[in-house]
Formats: structure tokens, sequence, C-alpha cells
């Protein structure tokens, strides 16, 4: 692509002897993208606001969320013109990867799960996706208490049947009599299991527990934080089998992955072969987690509950159901607090190369950057000598590193490096070649400048499998 003779001009910053040579050169931190694709290095000077970090929304994201965004070096909107977007917030829209563009550097999701965006592929990428981690826990407790009365009482046909009655004008006449049909029991002394005791699964259990029910858990990956959350009585299973037997109430709270070691249909057969015969299971977690013919069928012989946040094509109008429109996250408070986490992790990645909450990629934080100082960001794979490649393509300038951090991630490595602009004995360096060299090796798959101005100096290596547009 094409430069204008402006953006070429600006693209002119060099580290010298001396430092960047004029004050006009430091705003000329690159304002193109670079994309060095399969065959070669490519650039594109796509039109974007001048300074400004473009933020894509997918959703209805809450305002109060999204005023953290000061509008000094953000814009926000739904739709960006191709290759536009910095990065994306989202909530369940289920993300494409036609849909994030080459310019999109990160991805943050407005929630706990990340089942909705490609993650995987975004890791191959080089692009990080965030989630708000226990920002609508509080809000979907709420909600699983509910559906433990709605699983108790028979509260959904109660009040169905007093509309009846009413269009039938026989409301005073019948309810003392009809109400027999609607009776239930409490849930005080009952048995509930907690299947994933995470931020949701661990507030369950201790308001379950303060409304006197016994608590028993399954979660073999459970965090300090929320063990310390746990009520003191809960019972520690060894196997969601062991807990469910127990049960008169399940709540599910663990993450829908797919594919091999997932836990698509991880309610199935075996587990609900399990379950007491008239055991009440709460999802509020994924409805894919539930193998719904192996809990129709449980629930088609009668005295069973399901009681779920999602749609379900063989459950949706079964006597012993009731399905919600997910949601678990829509009050007011929720959707404030996770969008306004999400936007702040943004804002600290784009602005500052740290990484908190995130899916795909290590935590990784560098104190702030000395004044006049450069950072770059490199994220690479996660393979033996990568980090000597890296540094080495500093000491062959001789530029300075003043501090630098190096994280990784199971496929994915991280770097942020602080340099130092005064290079002394140094040949002059063009920062856009500097970038270029870091970015082009075999393993690299981004890099950035984080300097300058807002929305400048991003570069992919994007593999040969993502073709350019
Ligand atoms: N209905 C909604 O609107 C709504 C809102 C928020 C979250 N959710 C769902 O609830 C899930 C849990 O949310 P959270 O905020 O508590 O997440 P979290 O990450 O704090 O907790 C999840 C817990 O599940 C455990 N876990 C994972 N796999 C497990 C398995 N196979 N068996 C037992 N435990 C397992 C983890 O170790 C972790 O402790 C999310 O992943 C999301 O899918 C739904
Ligand atoms: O955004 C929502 O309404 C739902 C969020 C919820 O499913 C989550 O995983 O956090």
């Amino acid at each position: 692509m094409l430069f204008t003779t402006a953006a070429a001009r600006l693209t002119r910053a060099t580290i010298t002897r001396r430092g960047f040579t004029s004050t006009s050169a430091l705003n000329g931190v690159p304002t193109v993208h670079y994309d060095h694709f399969a065959s070669g290095w490519n650039e594109n000077d796509e039109p974007y606001t001048e300074g400004k970090f473009h933020i894509e929304t997918f959703n209805k994201i809450s305002p109060l969320g999204l005023a953290r965004f000061p509008p000094a070096n953000y814009e926000i909107a739904e739709d960006y013109p191709k290759n536009n977007a910095h990065a994306i917030l989202l909530r369940s829209h289920k993300l494409q990867e036609s849909e994030v563009d080459i310019s999109v550097r990160a991805i943050a999701r407005c929630g706990a799960g990340t089942n909705n965006v490609p993650v995987a592929r975004m890791t191959q990428l080089g692009i990080p996706v965030f989630n708000t981690p226990g920002a609508n826990a509080n809000a979907v407790k709420e909600l699983v208490l509910c559906g433990l009365f709605l699983g108790s009482r028979r509260l959904v046909d109660g009040i169905n049947h007093m509309k009846k009655l009413g269009e039938e004008g026989l409301q005073k006449e019948r309810v003392e009599k009809d109400k027999a049909m609607f009776g239930g029991r409490e849930i005080a002394g009952k048995t509930l299991a907690i299947i994933g005791m995470g931020h949701i699964g661990a507030a369950t259990a201790r308001e379950a527990s303060a409304l006197g029910m016994e608590t028993v858990g399954y979660d073999p990956g459970l965090s300090i934080e929320s063990a310390l959350k746990l009520p003191r009585q809960i019972q520690i299973m060894d196997s969601i089998s062991s807990a469910v037997a127990k049960a008169d109430y399940i709540s599910l709270n663990i993450p829908y992955i797919k594919g091999e070691g997932g836990t698509h249909g991880i309610i199935g057969k075996e587990v609900i072969s399990h379950f007491k015969d008239d055991a009440v299971l709460l999802n509020f977690a994924r409805g894919e987690l539930v193998d719904s013919e192996a809990m129709k069928e449980f629930l088609d012989r009668g005295d069973g509950r399901y009681i779920s946040d999602f749609p379900d094509d063989l459950l949706w109008d079964h006597k012993n159901s009731i399905l919600l429109p997910h949601l678990g996250a829509s009050t007011e408070e929720a959707e404030e607090t996770a969008a306004a986490m999400a936007a702040d992790t943004i804002q600290s990645y784009l602005e500052h190369g740290t990484v908190q909450n995130s899916v795909n990629f290590p935590a990784a934080a560098l104190p702030e950057r000395q004044k006049g100082s450069i950072r770059i960001t490199v994220v690479n794979k996660n393979v033996p000598g990568m980090l000597a490649t890296i540094s080495d393509v500093f000491a062959r300038h001789k530029i300075n590193i003043q501090q630098q951090i190096n994280c990784s991630r199971g496929d994915v490595a991280y770097n942020v490096i602080d340099i130092d602009p005064v290079v002394e004995g140094a040949e002059e360096i063009n920062l856009k070649d500097l970038q270029k060299e870091l970015t082009m090796h075999e393993g690299v798959l981004s890099s950035r400048l984080i300097f300058g101005m807002a929305g400048a100096g991003y570069a992919r290596n994007i593999d040969a499998s993502h073709e350019p547009p």
C-alpha cells in the first residue's frame, strides 16, 4: 500500500546518538500498521482518527463502563471501516475471525465466559483475549438462589395458573382449592452440590449455607482465593458423581470448553445416573454443559427439575424445566462493573502493554517507563531461543534495554521491553526498521511501539493461512 507524503515523513523517527532527531520526529512514531505476511512486509495506512484508539463494540455495553475511556484518546463505535478498530469489546456476541481486523490488538469480554471468542486462533495471531473475573458473580449468584426457590416451589406453574383463573374471573373462588396442586418443599436442611467453586460457585455455597443448606463441592482447580470464601462446613468431594449423589440441588458453575478434555455435555447419562430421583439441576453456566437427551430422560421420569439460563431445543417446553433467556448477568450493577473492568483492562494493555485478566496470555506488568523511553512489546511463539533472538536485535544496534519482562503461557510468550532512545556510538536506526527487524523473525507474532500517539505502531507477523485483506 502507498504512503501519503505526510505519513512517509512522519515515519522517519530515528534513534541516534543524541536520541530522537527532533520534537516533530517524536510525534513521528509510525502512524500506520505494518503487516508482514508470508510474502513480505506490507503496510496498511488506513485513515485512523489521528492519535485515538478505536474501540469497536458488539452487544449493548454499559455506557457507564464505556465512560472509562477518556474521549481525548479513545473513540467508541459499533462498526468501524475495515482495519480501523484497535480493540474489541463484547458480551455474548459469537465473534468470528473475519470480524477481527488486522489492526485489532486486543479483545475483551465483559463477562466471565469466553467460549464465544475463537481464543485458540487469537493466540496464534498474537492477540490477547481478556475477561472480567468476578465482575458479574453477585448477579449470577442471586439468580442461582432464585433458581433454588423456583426449583423447590412450583412458583412458575402457580403464577401461570393465577393468570388463567384471572382471565376466567375465578381467582377468588378457586385459589384456596387449587393451591394444593402447587405444593413444594423447603431448601433448609437440604444438600446443595456446587460443581465449580470459582467466583459464582463459592459465593453461592456461602449464601446457601447461610440459608440452612448443607453444601458439598467439586472443583479440581479450586483457587486459594475461592477456597477462602467457602463456608467452613462445606464437604469437598473428589468427583462430580460423588458430589451429585449426595445432592437435592446441584449448581453448575464451570466454564464451557469445547474439544478433547473439555466440558461439553459433562452432565450426561453417566453423571445423571448418580442424581437422586427428585434432584434439581441449576445451570447458570452454559447450555452446552448439559446433554439435553440425557436430561430429558431424567425429567421424563417425573420428579426431577431443570432450571437453566439458556435455550434448549429439546427441553424448552418440558413441564419439569424452567428456562430463562440468559439473564444471569443482566443487572445494572453487573453490566456496569463488567464493562468498567473490561475498559480498564483494555486501556492498560493499549497504553502500557500490561496484561491482566487474560484467558490466553500470561500476566505481565512492567513498572512505568522512564520519561522519554520507548516501550516495545513483542508477542512470540513459546519456543526455545526466542528471548535471545529478540534481545540480539537490540544488542546488534547497541540499544540499551532499561527494563524488560518475559512471561509465557502455553504456546505464547510476551515481552515488554523499555529501551533508551539515547544510543551511544550507535548508527542511526529508524524505529520502523527496528520494528520490522523484530517482527519479521520466524516465531514472532506481533509487536507494538508504545510511545507517542495512540493507535500507532502495531505490526503483525501474519501466518500464511491468514490472507491479507
Ligand atoms: N448466566 C450468566 O449470565 C453467566 C454469568 C457469568 C458466568 N457464567 C458462566 O459461569 C461460569 C463460571 O463463572 P465464574 O465467574 O464462577 O468463573 P470462575 O473462573 O471464577 O470459576 C470457575 C470454576 O470452575 C472450576 N472448574 C473448571 N472446570 C471444572 C470441572 N470440569 N469440574 C469442576 N470444576 C471446574 C474452575 O477451577 C473454577 O474454580 C463461566 O465460565 C460462565 O460460563 C454465566
Ligand atoms: O453478558 C451477558 O449478559 C452474559 C455474561 C455471562 O454469560 C458471562 O459469561 O459472564
